[in-house]
């Protein structure tokens, strides 16, 4: 009796306890030359959740995306004010490491985008630049990280075939099991169904619901049935700004701001 109240108390102190952040992101504000793109932005993203960026097109969400693993700053003209804290350690930071950063923050595409190469070099391209020489290691690596992209049983029997040769959705899996061949923590995914058929969005989907028990995700999408299907929690951008960010079924059933309701009643975008 004893131990059963021990038990629920535990379990009551786990429930209370706040969600641990993978990020932190305190008043990011993005410039692309002189138009801004991202007004003060302040947003704690859950560890192990599934958060989804919604909003019209234009909004700021790709750019807010590749903010999380400092790849907007490729186009030379962006500038940005304010801190993002990943897993405590502002990214912003003189001598952060981006290669680490981004070793650690993992990103799939709109477009699948498969190196033209074997689906083994696609899974060992990573890991190899790490230094990973040894050939069963590398095969391991292979056979978990397709596992984990829920496509080992479709092609395990032609890995050596050029990843071209495989469908819209099968390369986009590709594309996750590069993404997990290098032990990523968090995976970023911008819009990473709408260049698929529905089946194969079911499957991408089905696979984020696996993979969150083990990586933190942030997913943009245009589409507001995938956010409300998939995610934990939900932000919704407006013209650069983020205007409401909530549990899903919380923004999506008694949303807070009358432009959240407006957007996802379908009243504009
Ligand atoms: N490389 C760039 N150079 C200059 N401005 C840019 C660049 N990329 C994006 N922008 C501008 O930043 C703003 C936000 O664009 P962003 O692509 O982040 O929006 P989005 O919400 O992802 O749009 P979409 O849903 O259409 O992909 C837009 O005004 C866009 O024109």
């Amino acid at each position: 009796m004893a131990q059963a109240n021990e038990q629920q108390t535990q379990s009551a102190m786990t429930q209370n306890q706040p969600k641990e952040s993978v990020y932190s992101v305190k008043n990011l504000n993005l410039w692309y030359g002189e138009d801004q793109a991202l007004y003060d932005i302040n947003m704690d993203i859950g560890d192990k959740d599934v958060t989804a960026i919604i909003g019209p097109s234009g909004c700021g969400k790709s750019t807010f995306i590749k903010t999380l693993n400092r790849m907007v700053e490729m186009v030379p003209i962006v500038r940005t004010s304010g801190e993002i804290d990943y897993r405590g350690n502002n990214i912003f930071r003189k001598n952060y490491s981006v290669e680490d950063l981004r070793t650690k923050v993992g990103m799939v595409f709109q477009n699948p985008n498969p190196f033209p190469k074997s689906i083994y070099e696609n899974i060992v391209y990573g890991p190899r630049i790490h230094g990973i020489k040894d050939k069963k290691t590398l095969d391991a690596i292979v056979e978990k990280s397709l596992k984990g992209a829920a496509l080992w049983d479709e092609v395990k029997d032609r890995l050596n075939q050029n990843a071209f040769g495989l469908s819209g959705g099968q390369q986009q899996r590709v594309c996750i099991a590069r993404c997990l061949a290098i032990e990523p923590d968090v995976i970023l995914m911008d819009e990473p169904t709408s260049a698929l058929d529905p089946i194969s969005t079911a499957k991408i989907e089905e696979l984020v619901q696996e993979l969150k028990e083990n990586y933190s995700i942030i997913i943009v999408t245009h589409n507001m049935q995938q956010a409300a299907r998939i995610s934990d929690n939900t932000a919704f951008f407006l013209n650069g700004e983020l205007v409401e960010f909530n549990d899903t079924n919380t923004l999506f059933s008694t949303p807070a701001d009358k432009r959240t309701e407006d957007y996802i009643t379908g009243r504009f975008g």
